[in-house]
């Protein structure tokens, strides 16, 4: 696999600093070197740029959506790269920077594909938008955004349709979703399974049965976005909004093993990497860990 590393050095999603300093730290920790291990080429395409505002301007351009103007700038940006990189026939690793660069990837994944599926790995399901959200931070919006709900600045991103089906969706490993998303949830019948029903059904299950409906859906390519809170908040001090009750390491290198498998994931996120926050390096060195064992498991 010729894989092209993408950096998004972007905190204006969380409203925290921190995540900006993914990309770099990540690089730092030569994950350059990492993939290819494992017999990849590596194109590292560095980091797209975020445009520099205050903080005094992050309600100015919406008064639900921090920092919106930045954020819609960078995920565009983004989205023509991951475009570009699909075309090109490479894997897009785009790495955070926050959550709401899921936006900008799925939006360009959906421009090279006909009919996408999401899988989304998270403690939580991101599909609030400007009227459901309790903390206007726009991490918390991308998925839905990406199904067409939400704020037409960013449902029209990059180009101006749904980038994802509803039913194309898979939300795995939520535990911590707001009321305005639950609703939602069973509006649109969206695909939800928190770490206890996956745990109840089993992994390999799981995702046979997702691939299965995925495939009868006649969906043509699957982009994977990883949030690191996904994972049980005692192993992830340096991510913005921990959560326990989560997958632990082996669990969670289990169920991205087994997706990429599959051979549909065909560009993948790592998102919300919080260098500030964390104890040591312990997240940056689980953050490498386990794209060290997903990339082992990609041809
Ligand atoms: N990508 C994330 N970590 N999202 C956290 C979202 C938290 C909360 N649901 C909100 O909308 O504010
Ligand atoms: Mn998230
Ligand atoms: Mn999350």
């Amino acid at each position: 696999m010729d894989i092209n590393l993408i950096g998004v050095p972007i905190f204006y999603g969380c409203d925290k600093e921190g995540p900006q300093f993914g990309p770099d730290k990540l690089r730092e920790k030569n994950i350059v070197s990492v993939l290819k291990k494992h017999n990849h080429k590596v194109y590292d395409l560095g980091n797209i740029h975020v445009p520099k505002v205050s903080v005094k301007d992050k309600f100015s351009y919406h008064s639900n959506m921090k920092y919106l103007k930045p954020i819609v700038t960078a995920n565009t940006n983004l989205a023509h790269v991951v475009n570009m990189s699909i075309k090109n026939n490479n894997f897009p690793l785009i790495i955070g920077g926050d959550h709401s660069i899921g936006l900008g990837s799925i939006s360009g994944v959906s421009s090279s594909y006909k009919n996408i599926g999401v899988i989304w790995l998270d403690a939580h399901a991101d599909i609030n938008t400007h009227e459901t959200s309790p903390s206007g931070n726009v991490h918390g919006m991308p998925l839905g955004a990406s199904m067409g709900i939400g704020h037409e600045d960013l449902t029209n991103l990059y180009y101006g349709e749904a980038k994802v089906r509803p039913e194309n969706v898979f939300i795995l490993g939520a535990r911590d979703i707001d009321s305005g998303e639950i609703d939602l949830i069973k509006e649109k019948n969206i695909n939800v399974y928190s770490p206890k029903e996956i745990r109840e059904i089993g992994i390999e299950n799981l995702v046979n049965s997702i691939l299965d409906k995925l495939k009868a859906n006649d969906v043509d390519a699957i982009h994977l976005s990883f949030d690191m809170d996904f994972i049980d908040s005692s192993y992830v001090p340096g991510t913005g909004t921990p959560v326990s009750n989560g997958f632990n390491v082996d669990e969670t290198k289990l169920l991205l093993r087994k997706l990429v498998q599959t051979d549909m994931i065909k560009s993948m996120d790592f998102v919300e990497l919080n260098t500030l926050l964390d104890e040591g390096d312990r997240t940056s060195d689980l953050a490498i860990e386990i794209l060290d064992s997903v990339f082992e498991c990609i041809k």
